[in-house]
């Protein structure tokens, strides 16, 4: 079996003159985390719209899951999880309604949906919570329940577009031990975000300047190189070098 999940070669997206995302070559392997960090603008996003199928590339391409992300889009979107802050549950629904519609999404069938609602909250410690509203649920709470609803199909990977954006350190933590059981299970996890102590989680990181990739390495290299005591510190320094603004 192929260990690597995502690999890319020379991935590009212009948006008529203007180079959004500029070349980008790596890959991820099984059950790999990896952090793709960057400052606003930098081609995140677009970096990540590319992987899922979601958008073109102008130029290069690359594997998702086995699929290619040009000629097997429709494949990538049923074969990976997705989660953003933006985009997760439905508010006015149930916890297990929202279990239920995604697993549907996802191709799974009534029986073992039901089955595995049962495990998933059990493990979330959300039994009592079954019936309770979403729009009801602390933040923190929607984000695991984001997040385990996300991996439910069992993806080989699950994409995180900055998951825990505007909850404390705590309830981050809690969060990330969610992602390590998945990452334990096999399952690779590509994350974005703007916490640096997010960043120290990652088995590695990639920091996009320009849409470019500035560096890319395990956080204890990045900081021996950079000659840095933290994450912050080494992603501040790179991304002074932006020539694009906020
Ligand atoms: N559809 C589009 N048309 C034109 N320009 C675009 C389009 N989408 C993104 N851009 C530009 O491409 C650049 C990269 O944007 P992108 O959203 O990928 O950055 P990002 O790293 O995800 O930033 P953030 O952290 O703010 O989400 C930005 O300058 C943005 O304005």
């Amino acid at each position: 079996m192929n260990d690597k999940v995502i690999e890319t070669k020379g991935l590009t997206k212009r948006f008529g003159s203007f180079t959004a995302v500029d070349h980008i070559s790596f890959e991820v392997v099984r059950g790999e985390i990896f952090g793709f960090l960057g400052a606003n603008g930098a081609g995140k996003t677009t970096a990540m719209r590319m992987l899922c199928g979601l958008s073109r590339p102008t130029e290069g391409g690359g594997t998702v899951a086995g699929f290619d992300i040009v000629r097997q889009s429709e494949q990538i979107k049923r074969n990976i999880g997705y989660m953003s802050q933006r985009f997760s549950l439905y508010e006015d629904l149930k916890v297990w309604e929202n279990i239920r519609l995604f697993g549907g999404i996802y191709g799974m069938g009534s029986r073992q949906i039901a089955e595995k609602t049962d495990r998933v909250l059990r493990r979330l410690g959300f039994a009592e919570e079954r019936n309770t509203l979403v729009s009801a649920l602390p933040l923190g709470w929607k984000q695991k329940l984001a997040f385990s609803v996300a991996i439910f199909h069992e993806p080989r990977i699950v994409f995180l577009d900055e998951p825990t954006g505007g909850v404390d350190p705590a309830t981050r933590r809690q969060f990330w031990e969610l992602i390590y059981d998945a990452s334990e299970r096999g399952i690779t996890v590509f994350v974005t975000t703007h916490y640096m102590d997010e960043a120290e989680y990652c088995n590695r990181v990639s920091i996009m300047v320009d849409g470019a990739i500035r560096a890319l390495d395990t956080p204890a290299n990045l900081k021996r190189t950079f000659d840095a005591p933290n994450m912050d510190e080494v992603f501040h320094r790179l991304a002074r070098e932006a020539k694009r603004g906020e």
